[in-house]
This record gives structure tokens, C-alpha cells and sequence, in this order.
């Protein structure tokens, strides 16, 4: 007999047959997302899930007694509760690697947006506003500007070869482990969080959201910031403590934001960054182009089939590859 396993998104034709050939599936195929209780009946009694969000709690672990495996459809896996997950014995995946160079792209469209204000640019435009030559629409070079990247891992590295290689950009960063190698490799610059803040053009957030990187960014990081730069985050929201960016923002003590992730998703409407003109907001889409999506549903499709077949998973969240090596 198949294993049974619940699937909570809808996913490319070939990956749903990845999946038929090992498992007995359900699938949900609705553009709207899962509704809860729909869900909870769904993973009574499967081995493995496959999920877009990933809102693994204890609550949730208990109306799925048999689960072995979710296999979350995103890199970063905030939404898993750890010790829950270990203490039943269930393996996180999620899907590194495979978007790495979209998510980079993303992040530098934002720095482009933000600094050259594009979106502003448009909107001005299309609204019939532009009347002959204007001399005031000055933006701020990106080219041989200083980039501070806060958390160097696979994504950040991407960002980072960019901005040294394409744009010839000074790049300072920060990490939890010094990277050397890529020192070398991209003439880039490990330093204190304070001296990448004070000297900073462009200030960009790649961290995962943990209990030490929550609202890491606060009132203080941006009172270093140079007025005039420009702060980047393309990771998670709640890595930023999002009052105080506001009145970063609204008091002049940074010149712009380009925001990805807010801290509550989507953003509510009377959100005060939807108000201002040097802020750049986009939902959520580091990841969204047809190709990276379709890689990740397929690598986290191969991480659902081999957790619910005995094998072990080719990526299994750093914390809980601890149930692997009982
Ligand atoms: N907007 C979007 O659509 C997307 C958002 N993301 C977000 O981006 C995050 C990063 O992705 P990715 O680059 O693949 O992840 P990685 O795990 O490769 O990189 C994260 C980096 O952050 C560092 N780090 C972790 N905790 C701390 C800390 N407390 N202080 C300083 N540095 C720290 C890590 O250090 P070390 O090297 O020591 O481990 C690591 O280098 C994801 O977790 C996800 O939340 C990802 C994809 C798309
Ligand atoms: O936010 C997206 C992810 O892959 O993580």
C-alpha cells in the first residue's frame, strides 16, 4: 500500500505525477489558500504533507497522529515549531538552494526601485503628470555605492556577487560565521553591525526569522543609518521591528525602504508605509517566477517522497536533522 499524504497547494502537473508514482494523495486545488478546518481534516491520517506556509504547532501535530514528514514548498521554515516537530518525531523539509539567484535578482530590483525610484517614476507617468523635460527626478546611483549585507548565506552571497561583480559595489556584510572565502572570491568586507549600519548606502536584511533574529532591526540600527540610505529587506518581516521603520522613515532619519515582507502578511490597508512615495512594497514574491517555483514544488515534492518511504530527505531543516541520527 502507498503512503498516504496530503498536498495543500496546487502544484505543476509533472511533480503531482512525481508524487502518484510513490503515494496515495490528495490534493488541494483551489487558488485561495487551504481553510484551516479543511486542513485539519485533511492530515487525520496521512504520513507527510506538503505545504506552502507551513504552520507546524503543537495544536496542529495533534490532529495529524500518523504524520512523518512536512515538506514545506519555501526556505525558510520560521513557521515550523521546532521542539513540537521533535517531539513527535515529524522531519521538516523546506527548499534551499533552487531560488537563490531569483530571490537575489528580486532583492537587487528592489534596490534599483528604491534608489532610482522606479515605481514612484511610473506611477507619475501613467497619471499624465509628466508635462516636459524635469530636472527633479534625481534618484541615487547604486553603481560604486556602498552595500551593507546583513547575514551571508545562500541568498546573500547571490545578492552580494551582484553588487560586487555587476554594479562594482563596496560590499560590507555581517553573519553569524565570518566567510572568508567569498572575502576573497568578491573583495567583500566582514565588519561590526554598527560600522555597517553608519557606512551603508544600502542596508539589506537576509536573515531566517529566529527567536535572535526577531526585530534584530530596531530604533537604534536605524538612527546609525545615513540619512540618506536606503533600507532593503527581502527575508521576513518581523526581522524588523516595523514602528520603528515608519518612524525612521517618516522623520527623515533613512531616505527610503524596498520591502518584500511585512510583519503581518498581507499588510493591513491603513499600513503607513502603503502611504509613503520612497517606500517600495511588493507581496512577497522573492521566489515567484514560473521556473523557480516550479523547482521548488519539485524538490519538495522528492523530500515528501522520500520521508514517507523510508529514505532520508535531501533537505531537512538544519534543527531537527537531530530524528535522522537516533
Ligand atoms: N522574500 C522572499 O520571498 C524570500 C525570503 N527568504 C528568507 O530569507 C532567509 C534567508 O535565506 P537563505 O539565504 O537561503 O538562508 P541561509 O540559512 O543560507 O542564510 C541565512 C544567514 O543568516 C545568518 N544568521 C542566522 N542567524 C543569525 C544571527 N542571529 N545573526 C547573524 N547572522 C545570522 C546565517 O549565519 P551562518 O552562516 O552562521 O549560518 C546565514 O548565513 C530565509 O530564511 C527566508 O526567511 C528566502 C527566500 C525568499
Ligand atoms: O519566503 C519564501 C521562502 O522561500 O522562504
Amino acid at each position: 500500500m502507498k503512503p498516504k499524504v496530503y498536498i495543500a497547494k496546487p502544484i505543476p502537473k509533472e511533480v503531482e505525477e512525481l508524487i502518484a508514482n510513490y503515494c496515495d494523495y490528495k490534493i488541494w486545488n483551489h487558488e485561495e489558500p487551504i481553510p484551516k478546518e479543511v486542513l485539519l481534516k485533511e492530515v487525520e491520517d496521512v504520513e507527510g504533507l506538503m505545504t506552502p506556509k507551513g504552520i507546524i504547532t503543537e495544536e496542529f501535530l495533534a490532529y495529524a497522529p500518523r504524520l512523518k514528514v512536512v515538506s514545506n514548498v519555501a526556505v525558510g521554515y520560521d513557521a515550523f515549531d521546532i521542539e513540537a516537530m521533535k517531539a513527535r518525531n515529524v522531519i521538516g523539509t523546506h527548499t534551499p538552494y533552487v531560488l537563490d539567484e531569483t530571490v537575489a535578482d528580486l532583492a537587487f530590483g528592489l534596490i534599483l526601485t528604491s534608489a532610482r525610484r522606479l515605481a514612484e517614476l511610473d506611477q507619475f507617468v501613467k497619471s499624465g503628470k509628466w508635462r516636459g523635460i524635469e530636472d527633479d527626478f534625481y534618484g541615487q546611483d547604486v553603481h560604486h555605492a556602498t552595500l551593507g549585507i546583513i547575514g551571508m548565506g545562500r541568498i546573500g552571497e547571490k545578492i552580494a556577487r551582484r553588487a560586487a561583480l555587476g554594479f562594482e559595489m563596496n560590499v560590507l556584510y555581517t553573519n553569524r560565521t565570518r566567510k572568508p572565502d567569498l572575502e576573497e572570491r568578491y573583495g567583500i568586507k566582514y565588519c561590526e553591525t554598527e560600522f555597517l549600519l553608519k557606512n551603508s548606502d544600502f542596508v539589506l536584511v537576509m536573515l531566517p526569522l529566529t527567536d535572535s533574529t526577531y526585530q534584530l532591526i530596531g530604533e537604534k540600527e536605524f538612527s546609525l543609518m545615513r540619512s540618506t540610505a536606503f533600507f532593503i529587506n527581502c527575508s521576513r518581516g518581523k526581522v524588523v521591528d516595523e514602528k520603528a521603520l515608519i518612524k525612521a522613515l517618516q522623520n527623515g532619519i533613512i531616505r527610503g525602504a524596498g520591502l518584500d515582507v511585512f510583519e503581518e502578511e498581507p499588510v493591513e490597508k491603513d499600513n503607513p508605509l502603503l502611504k509613503m512615495d520612497n517606500v517600495v512594497t511588493l507581496p512577497h514574491i522573492g521566489s515567484a517566477t514560473a521556473k523557480a517555483r516550479f523547482d521548488m514544488a519539485m524538490k519538495a515534492a522528492e523530500n515528501l517522497v522520500a520521508g514517507v518511504t523510508g529514505k532520508v530527505p535531501e533537505n531537512i531543516v538544519p534543527e531537527l536533522k537531530i530524528l535522522i541520527e537516533k
